[in-house]
C-alpha cells in the first residue's frame, strides 16, 4: 500500500503547503507570505493536485486547461502539465507516478486528447508515455547589425508594464496559433508567467509591432547589465523571452527593433523555432550563433484514437500501426492510418511502436524512418514505413513557443 494519497486541492492551506514543497523541490528560496499572495491567483480552481502522507504535503502537479494546433490546423483541447515536484525525503517511492495517473485520468475525463509538458530532465517522462514532440533553438547574436535592404513592414512602439498587462494577452489571442505545436495561453498562465513578473521591480520590457492591419506582434525582453564582464566591451545583454508575430515580416521588424537598440553587446533568445530565419536579417550571418537545439514540448497522447483523428495526414495509402501503451493500456491496439483518417481495427500490424514514440511522430518533428533506424519503431513491412514517412510529414516544423 502506498503511504500517501493524491487529491485535487481546493483549500488554501493545502495549496500553500503543496506550492511550498514545489519551491523546495525546484531549489527556489523558501516561500514568504507575500510570495504566496503573489502566486496564489496563478492557480486555477480545478487542476492543482497534491500528494499527502497524512497531513504532510509530499508531491505537487498542476495542469493548464489549454489547446494546441495540430497538423492540418485543428486546435484540440489538451492538458499542459507543470509544477511537478516531490519532497526529497519521499523521492523514488512512486509519488510522481501516482500524481501522473491521477492527472492523466482527470485530463481524459475532461476531454484532453493530449498532455504536453516541458521537462526539467529528459530522463523522467518517457516511462509515462511522453515523447519529445517539438524542439527549439537557443541563439546568441553578437553585436548584430541589420543587413541593408531588409524591408520594414510597420513600426514598433514600447509599452509601459501596465499597458503590457492589458494588451499582450489579447494580442496573442488575436494573432492565433500560426505553427503546429503552438498552444493557447490561459488566464492562469498569463498571470503566473507574465503578469506576476511585470509587477515586480524587474519587469519584462515590452514592445508591440503595428503592421498595415494594426497590432500584429510583440516582444517581451529584459536588459541585463554586463558591467562585471571581464572584457571592456561595454553594453547590455538583451534576453528575449517571448517574440510573437502574425507573419514573418512582423517578426523581422521586432528582431530589427532589438538589434538596433543602443548600448547592447549581445542578444540571447531561448526556445525559438529551429528554422527561424534570423541569420537572413544580419550583415554578418555568423553574428548569430546557435548555442543549443533543445527538446521543447513533450507530447503524450491521452486518447490515441481521438488524437490521431484530430490531425491530417499526407497523401499515402493506409498503414496499420500497433501502439503499445503500458501506462494507459486502454490505448494499446492497432490503428489504420490513412490520408482519409484513422480507424481502430484488427489488421496485422505493419509497424509497431510505443506510445512515447507516437508522441515524437505526432506533430511531425521526427520522421518514422529515423525512428525505425534508431530502434524505436519495429518494421514488418518496409513499404509501410515509406508510406508512414509521407503520412506523418509536417507542413511546418513544429514549435510550442509557450514556456510553462
Ligand atoms: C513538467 C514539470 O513540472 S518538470 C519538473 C519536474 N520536477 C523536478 O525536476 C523537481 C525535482 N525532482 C523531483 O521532485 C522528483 O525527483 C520527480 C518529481 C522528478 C520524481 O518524483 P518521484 O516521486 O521520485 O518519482 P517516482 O518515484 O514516481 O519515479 C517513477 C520512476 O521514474 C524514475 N525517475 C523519477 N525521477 C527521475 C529522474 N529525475 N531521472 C531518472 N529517472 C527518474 C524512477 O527511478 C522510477 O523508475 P522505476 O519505475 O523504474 O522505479
Amino acid at each position: 500500500m502506498a503511504d500517501f494519497a493524491v487529491r485535487v486541492l481546493t483549500e488554501d492551506t493545502e495549496r500553500r503547503a503543496v506550492h511550498s514543497l514545489l519551491r523546495v523541490a525546484l531549489h527556489s528560496p523558501p516561500m514568504s507570505d507575500s510570495d504566496w499572495e503573489t502566486v496564489r491567483p496563478t492557480y486555477g480552481p480545478k487542476r492543482f493536485f497534491g500528494a499527502f502522507d497524512g497531513d504532510v504535503a509530499v508531491g505537487s502537479s498542476y495542469v493548464y486547461d489549454t489547446a494546441v494546433a495540430v497538423p492540418g490546423g485543428n486546435v484540440v483541447p489538451i492538458g499542459g502539465l507543470a509544477r511537478v515536484g516531490v519532497r526529497a525525503d519521499y523521492r523514488r517511492r512512486g509519488v510522481m507516478t501516482e500524481l501522473m495517473r491521477f492527472q492523466l485520468a482527470d485530463s481524459k475525463a475532461n476531454g484532453h486528447v493530449l498532455s504536453t509538458l516541458h521537462a526539467s530532465e529528459a530522463a523522467i517522462y518517457g516511462r509515462f508515455g511522453y515523447g519529445m514532440g517539438t524542439r527549439s533553438r537557443e541563439i546568441r547574436l553578437n553585436r548584430p547589425r541589420v543587413r541593408a535592404g531588409v524591408p520594414r513592414s510597420g513600426h514598433v512602439r514600447m509599452l509601459s508594464s501596465a499597458e503590457a498587462i492589458d494588451q499582450i494577452a489579447p494580442l496573442y489571442s488575436r494573432i492565433g496559433l500560426y505553427r503546429t505545436g503552438m498552444m493557447t495561453r490561459t488566464r492562469d498562465w498569463w498571470s503566473v508567467i507574465v503578469e506576476a513578473p511585470m509587477r515586480t521591480d524587474q519587469p519584462y520590457l515590452a514592445a508591440v509591432h503595428s503592421g498595415p492591419d494594426g497590432d500584429d506582434g510583440y516582444v517581451l525582453y529584459k536588459a541585463k547589465d554586463n558591467s562585471d564582464d571581464a572584457s571592456n566591451d561595454y553594453g547590455a545583454t538583451l534576453e528575449v523571452w517571448d517574440l510573437i508575430g502574425a507573419n514573418q515580416a512582423a517578426r523581422n521588424d521586432l528582431w530589427r527593433f532589438l538589434m538596433e537598440i543602443d548600448l547592447v553587446m549581445r542578444i540571447d533568445a531561448y526556445a525559438r523555432p529551429v528554422d527561424e530565419p534570423v541569420e537572413l536579417l544580419l550583415e554578418n550571418p555568423r553574428s548569430c550563433v546557435t548555442r543549443n537545439i533543445d527538446d521543447e514540448s513533450w507530447v503524450r497522447l491521452i486518447d490515441v484514437q481521438a488524437a490521431l483523428a484530430a490531425r491530417t495526414y499526407g497523401d499515402a495509402d493506409p498503414v496499420a500501426v500497433e501502439v503499445n501503451d503500458a501506462f494507459m493500456p486502454e490505448n494499446s491496439g492497432t490503428y489504420l492510418i490513412s490520408r482519409d483518417g484513422v480507424t481502430r481495427g484488427t489488421e496485422q500490424a505493419q509497424l509497431t511502436l510505443d506510445v512515447d514514440t507516437l508522441g515524437m511522430l505526432y506533430f511531425g518533428a521526427w520522421k518514422p524512418t529515423d525512428l525505425a533506424t534508431s530502434g524505436r519503431i519495429k518494421v514488418f513491412d518496409a513499404d509501410a514505413l515509406a508510406r508512414a514517412d509521407r503520412l506523418f510529414e509536417a507542413d511546418s516544423i513544429p514549435w510550442c513557443g509557450t514556456h510553462f
